[in-house]
């Protein structure tokens, strides 16, 4: 993977910005140090961070984790397995933890992230279903969940196939019955599997594995599933049918789909009774998606002849559970994924992508933030920068008591639309917008949800130049509608505040505000004058900032006509006091200025 560039948006710890003087610094842990790896001259406050070697994140592992992954967090983090914590020692303990690592058997609740005061940035879920992890309160908090959604993918597939068989056969029945010393020959006739229709509800990695191996056992296979690929289902020769049809003509039926809200019970009442009266049911996926009670229902009303489950809606499930107890319901304690291969695949899969997330790099399985590739992302990284200090300056434009609502960012590039992936500079821009502004700490994982709650419509134009594509992007134009300036100039024709930018050597630029062309490069802080185009002006301005040993890095004039108006844009290196920029003010060619913080 490519070297980190996404840290500033996932290293994220506290949701409140901290009321020292530091609080523009990035957000890390304390115990931790930061390198920063942009060019010297785009350091105005660290962008890109990784964690120094020296100061180790330390990395909570909740549920039993393959040697393999352990081994690969020690390389990297102080790794603490501390297993059958219960949700109160969770939340005493996550306060402590930059990344936390759980399997099913571990709810991530609400709770936990607000018990981390900020500090955890990765959860990382060793396997496939994320379903006992809030996802909402994780972007709220900034906080990123990976999983490992391959590497338990045949292992799932091959329990679903163990099961159905099994179930078929009355494997399990029957082996209780020899071991209690009876030989039931006739009660324990099976049912052949070869020319029976199975339904595959869930077309997805499981649900098409057990799909290809049914086939191989001569079984006609459907399957529902209303997000997968046709040319998929084609090429491993089964019909994709809608609900109805794949549970009213199934014999068997295989679930095999996430636990959300439109899937939670959807085997209920109503549904069991539009199957062919026999059906056999699989569960491998989650309990939730079955309704246990009209399961059972179901199964004493004969509807459904069998069941065979490893998956429940609470686990453990109570022990006098009727489902359980019943004598045509095969059941394993949640072992789909529980192969030596699997587990050590997925303990793999989800370390590299929990040090990766650590170090900034996003993962490819970033389960609630976009994935932006490496390369397009190195070509990014000036405009990322370029895209939060634009907004940075629009919001400190805004005169005090007007609220931001409406802003709209235009991309301006060669590229063909689709060659553009503007989620990253949006993050940013929102990040600029808001930080200035409140106690949030914005990120990539949260910037979409922040923008929303504080009520921001944020909009996205693309103008489409002509020419070489040859840097992703012309310009980025910041403009915030409905709102009154704090430096009237700032405002456009068309009455909204407006900053543009571009990037020049790899340096972002500031080169429009309002209606007027400026050239300033993006670094320290910049002061904008308006003032009336005359000889003298930067010479004045320059010695008033000179006087306080403060740095000028950039000065541009940008004027409506020669002895106009003109506005003055200087890049300073410190901040001049406040009796100094009384003092510009005070010059008597100024009509207005303001100095801005990037
Ligand atoms: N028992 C185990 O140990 C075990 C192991 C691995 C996976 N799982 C579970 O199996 C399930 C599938 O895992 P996967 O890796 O195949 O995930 P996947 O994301 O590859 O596939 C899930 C599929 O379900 C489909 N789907 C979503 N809503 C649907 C609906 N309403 N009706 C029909 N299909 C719908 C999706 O389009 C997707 O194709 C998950 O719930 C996962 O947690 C369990
Ligand atoms: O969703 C999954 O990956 C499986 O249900 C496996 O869960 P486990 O990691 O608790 O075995």
């Amino acid at each position: 993977m490519a070297a980190s560039a996404y840290s500033s948006l996932l290293s994220t710890p506290s949701l409140k910005k901290p009321s020292s003087a530091l609080s523009w610094k990035l957000p890390l842990s304390p115990a931790f140090n930061v390198s920063v790896s942009l060019p010297r001259r785009a350091r105005s406050r660290p962008l890109f961070v990784v964690f120094a070697m020296d100061a180790k994140p330390t990395v909570l592992v909740a549920e039993k984790l393959g040697e393999a992954g352990l081994n690969l967090l020690k390389g990297f983090a102080n790794v603490d397995c501390s297993y059958n914590l219960s949700p109160e020692e969770l939340c005493t303990k996550i306060s402590l933890c930059d990344a936390l690592i759980v399997r099913s058997g571990t709810k991530v609740s609400r709770e936990v992230f607000e018990s981390s005061a900020g500090r955890l940035k990765v959860v990382g879920r060793a396997g496939v279903g994320i379903d006992n992890v809030d996802l909402a309160a994780a972007t709220e908090h900034g906080c990123l969940v990976v999983n490992a959604p391959t590497a338990n993918t045949v292992a799932a597939a091959e329990h679903g196939i163990a099961l159905l068989t099994a179930m078929a056969r009355n494997v399990a029945q029957a082996d209780a019955s020899i071991k209690s010393g009876k030989w039931q020959r006739n009660k324990y006739v099976g049912v052949s599997l070869v020319g029976k229709t199975l339904a595959v509800l869930g077309f997805g990695k499981v649900g098409s594995e057990v799909a290809r191996r049914a086939k191989g056992l001569g079984m006609h296979v459907i399957a529902h599933d209303p997000y997968a690929p046709a040319d998929r289902a084609r090429a491993i020769g089964v019909e994709l049918v809608n609900f109805d049809e794949a549970i009213g003509t199934a014999d068997f039926i295989s679930l095999h789909m996430p636990l959300t809200p439109s899937t939670a019970k959807i085997l209920n009442d109503e549904n069991f009774a539009k199957m062919k009266k026999g059906v056999r049911i699989v569960n491998v996926a989650r309990g939730g998606v079955i309704d246990e009670d009209a399961l059972v229902k179901a199964l004493d009303a004969g509807i459904v002849a069998q069941a065979a489950l490893d998956v429940f809606t609470v686990e453990p499930p109570p022990k006098d559970s009727k489902l359980i107890q019943h004598e045509n319901v095969t059941v394993t304690p949640h072992l789909g994924a529980s192969t030596m291969e699997a587990q050590e695949g997925v303990a793999i899969e989800i370390a590299e992508a929990v040090v990766g997330a650590l170090k900034g790099e996003l993962a490819a399985t970033a389960v609630n933030a976009p994935m932006v590739p490496a390369e397009v992302l190195t070509e990014l990284k000036p405009y990322v920068v370029l895209a939060e200090k634009l907004g940075r300056l629009a919001v400190q434009l805004v005169a005090g008591g007007s609220g931001v609502k409406s802003v709209k960012v235009t991309y301006a590039s060669a590229r063909a639309p689709d060659d553009l992936d503007t989620r990253l500079l949006r993050a940013m821009i929102t990040k600029g917008l808001i930080e200035p502004i409140s106690s949030v700490f914005v990120n990539l994982v949260n910037a979409d949800f922040t923008a929303k709650q504080r009520g921001i419509r944020l909009s996205e134009e693309r103008v489409i130049l002509d020419g070489s594509p040859e840097s992703p992007l012309e310009f980025i134009q910041v403009q915030i509608a409905n709102v009154e300036s704090r430096f009237a100039s700032a405002i456009s024709d068309s009455g909204e505040i407006k900053v543009e930018g571009r990037v020049k050597d790899g340096v972002p630029h500031l080169t429009r505000v309002g209606s007027f062309e400026v050239d300033v490069s993006l670094e320290g802080s910049i002061i904008l004058c308006r003032q009336v185009d005359q000889p003298g002006m930067i010479g004045k301005v320059g010695s008033i900032l000179g006087e306080e040993n403060v740095n000028v890095s950039f000065m541009s004039v940008g004027r409506i006509a020669p002895r106009k108006q003109a506005i003055m844009a200087i890049g300073v290196d410190e901040q001049p006091s406040k009796e100094s920029l009384k003092r510009i003010g005070g010059v008597p060619a100024v009509e207005e200025f303001v100095f801005l913080k990037l």
